[in-house]
């Protein structure tokens, strides 16, 4: 299921109203919100088209001139995107991703496609990668913009190449899982490990981002050469999918939601309407598809779709929101991977 464009107008309309509401106290009304509905119109648009291509028509964003974006010098990727179609939910394909082992691939939701892979890591896997963790020693996790209060959890960062060292052909695993060429999990960013205390939570939100942030019609950051100004301001993350594994058994809570996977336009428009939709600990247990933690299961989703024709990234998939509900006994550790897009 795709965003329609008249599910992208309508959205349009709802987005622009908020940010009339929100502006309406300044001076300049007028002008401003028709600057701010253009932005709008421009950042729905930065997600239609293939991001990375497109953004360089944007000449008249004051943003760009302060990025100095990368030129596509072919149209196609030496490396194109692969994207596993789901074609039902509760399909289960089997998978050869270490020898002598056979792993489990369930479709768990058609949009944004979600897929559960138990056993991904066995547990003395990963207890290994939550010993480097704590000898790195963990520091509040951040987040891009003004996400305050958002997000309660610890990280860490690694490379999977220095994983690979402790753990058997990793990077192998992940590379037979997402069907990606080794390209792109060769040169991903680096693995974040997070840890979640008693009491933590993610808030919903898109891994490849941000939207809901002031607008700003920004490049993705992998296609910018470098930034005359600080990150935030210059370019956005795009990241394509990601790959989360469990690594423990949550005591309770501590659940994976994806709030509006698989609805309707309507709910989807009613999600998007209200930012306080995103806070999980009210709203964890009204999600459309809540995955519980299991120690070694995989959880695998895109945030954007492929392009057949040129191999690159595409939309973003708006129902791909998504977020750790509250920890509610115990304690939570996930280590993420995130498949960017390179040219
Ligand atoms: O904790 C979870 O279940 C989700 C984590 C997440 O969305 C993230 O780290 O980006
Ligand atoms: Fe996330």
């Amino acid at each position: 299921m795709n965003v329609t464009s008249s599910e992208i107008s309508l959205l349009n309309i709802v987005i622009g109203f908020v940010y009339f509401i929100g502006i309406s106290s300044s001076g300049n009304v007028r002008n401003q919100s028709v600057r701010q509905r253009s932005n709008i119109r421009q950042l729905i648009s930065l997600h239609q088209p293939l991001c990375p291509v497109e953004v360089n028509n944007h000449t008249d964003d004051v943003e760009c001139t302060k990025c100095n974006l990368l030129q596509l010098s072919k149209p196609r990727p030496k490396y194109p995107l692969t994207f596993i179609k789901p074609n039902k939910i509760g399909h289960v394909e089997e998978i050869q991703l270490v020898e002598g082992k056979t792993h489990r691939r369930k479709t768990l939701a058609l949009d944004p496609p979600v897929y559960e892979i138990p056993n991904f890591l066995t547990s003395e896997e990963t207890d290994i990668i939550k010993g480097i963790a704590e000898n790195k020693q963990l520091s509040q996790s951040t987040l891009f913009g003004d996400g305050q209060g958002t997000r309660k959890s610890e990280s860490a960062w690694i490379s999977i190449r220095k994983l690979n060292k402790s753990i058997t052909r990793l990077s192998e695993r992940y590379e037979k899982l997402t069907e990606q060429s080794s390209w792109y999990i060769n040169h991903a960013e680096k693995m974040q490990i997070v840890k979640y205390e008693t009491g933590g939570y993610y808030y919903t939100h898109h891994d490849s981002g941000p939207y809901h942030l002031p607008v700003h019609n920004l490049p993705c950051c992998n296609q910018v050469k470098y930034c005359t100004t600080n990150l935030e301001q210059c370019c956005q993350l795009c990241r394509l999918m990601t790959v989360m594994v469990y690594l423990n058994d949550v005591e309770e809570g501590g659940e994976t939601a994806f709030p509006i996977a698989d609805t309707n336009t309507e709910t989807l428009h009613e999600y998007l309407s209200d930012v306080n939709n995103r806070n999980l600990t009210t709203n964890c247990y009204k999600s459309s598809l809540l995955v519980s933690p299991k120690t070694g299961t995989a959880v695998m989703w895109y945030n954007h779709e492929v392009d057949e024709m040129t191999g690159l990234m595409g939309n973003l998939i708006l129902r791909s929101y998504h977020g750790g509900c509250n920890v509610l006994k115990g304690v939570k550790w996930i280590i993420n991977l995130w498949i960017w897009f390179h040219a």
